[in-house]
């Protein structure tokens, strides 16, 4: 009934990858964090590290980009127990839908309750400056109003719903909580919040498109994060996630600008520490069994 790239994993082959990982590491989960490029440095400051290659993990796709190390670390934040994807998986490298979005999955069956995601994204606000962190509070889905969701094919209900909500996608307190981190940190001056639009990539987007987007009220662009956010919500996680503004986008013919991978990663260096420390806060701030 569906054709082969819609049928993703099985809960039980879901099951069976959460299985194998817990039976190697005594640590259990309560966070998962999706480190986006150049962001990776996150997943180095987990205490007692248990760390594996995407390659050794039974049904893990492997991390094909630069800036994205392909590694699943388990540790500690701060004494909070923590799982941290270093790298993340992106439409453009071919991969199905159901495949970008699995560790998601395999998050919750490992006991995970709240996501973390962060990612490099294009800033399209004319307000925002490269360097700036913006706490995402909705997102708008472009693949998605051309019928790619990674939650097409058959719904198998021990995950979630059918049609599952995403009017309440992005956690609130979360947000709040992070906004109160961020200005107890210091960050005032750069720490923002707005809507975050994915495309498929890779190539970076016309000047006409950004216009575009920026007029469907997008504030950042960017080439990943909401497939996981669907399929995190759709299994009932909390999700908070934010974007580093990595670079701004070009809207003007008269730019000499031009986006780059390589932009994209020298900024996530240069604000590595402060956005490690906000999500490292986070973490140990966070209340389980949905209390903040
Ligand atoms: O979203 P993350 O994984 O942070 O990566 C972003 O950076 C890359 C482009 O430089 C794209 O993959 C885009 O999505
Ligand atoms: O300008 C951008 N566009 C799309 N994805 C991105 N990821 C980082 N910067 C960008």
């Amino acid at each position: 009934m569906y054709p082969e790239t819609h049928t993703g994993y099985s809960y039980e082959e879901c099951r069976a990858t959460a299985d194998w990982l817990l039976a190697q590491t005594a640590v259990r989960p309560l966070v998962g964090i999706v480190c986006g490029s150049g962001m990776g440095g996150l997943a180095d400051t987990l205490k007692d590290q248990v760390a594996f290659n995407y390659k050794d993990i039974p049904n893990f796709p492997q991390s094909t980009v630069h800036g994205h190390a392909g590694q699943l670390v388990f540790g500690t934040l701060k004494g909070s127990p923590c799982v941290c994807m270093q790298g993340r998986f992106h439409l453009y490298e071919g991969y199905p839908m159901q495949k970008i979005t699995l560790p998601m999955r395999i998050f919750k069956l490992l006991g995970v309750q709240t996501v973390i995601l962060t990612n490099a994204a294009g800033g399209l606000n004319e307000d925002f400056k490269v360097g700036d962190i913006m706490i995402i509070k909705d997102h708008l889905n472009m693949p998605g109003f051309a019928g790619n969701n990674p939650l097409i094919g058959p719904n198998d209900e021990r995950f979630g719903v059918r049609f599952p909500c995403m009017s309440d996608a992005y956690d609130r307190e979360l947000q709040q909580l992070a906004m109160d981190i961020g200005n107890e940190l210091g960050y005032g001056d750069f720490l923002r919040e707005g809507v975050y639009c994915v495309l498929g990539g890779p190539s970076f987007e016309t000047i006409a498109e950004c216009r575009m987007l920026h007029k469907l009220g997008a504030d950042a662009v960017g080439m990943s994060t909401v497939h996981e956010v669907i399929v995190a919500r759709h299994c009932g996680m909390r999700v908070f996630a934010l974007s580093l503004i990595t670079n701004q986008t070009v809207m003007d013919y008269d730019s000499e600008e031009k986006a780059n991978h390589e932009e994209v990663l020298e900024t996530g260096k240069s604000r590595a520490e402060q956005l490690e420390r906000l999500v490292s806060t986070m973490v140990t701030r966070i209340g389980h069994n949905n209390y903040c």
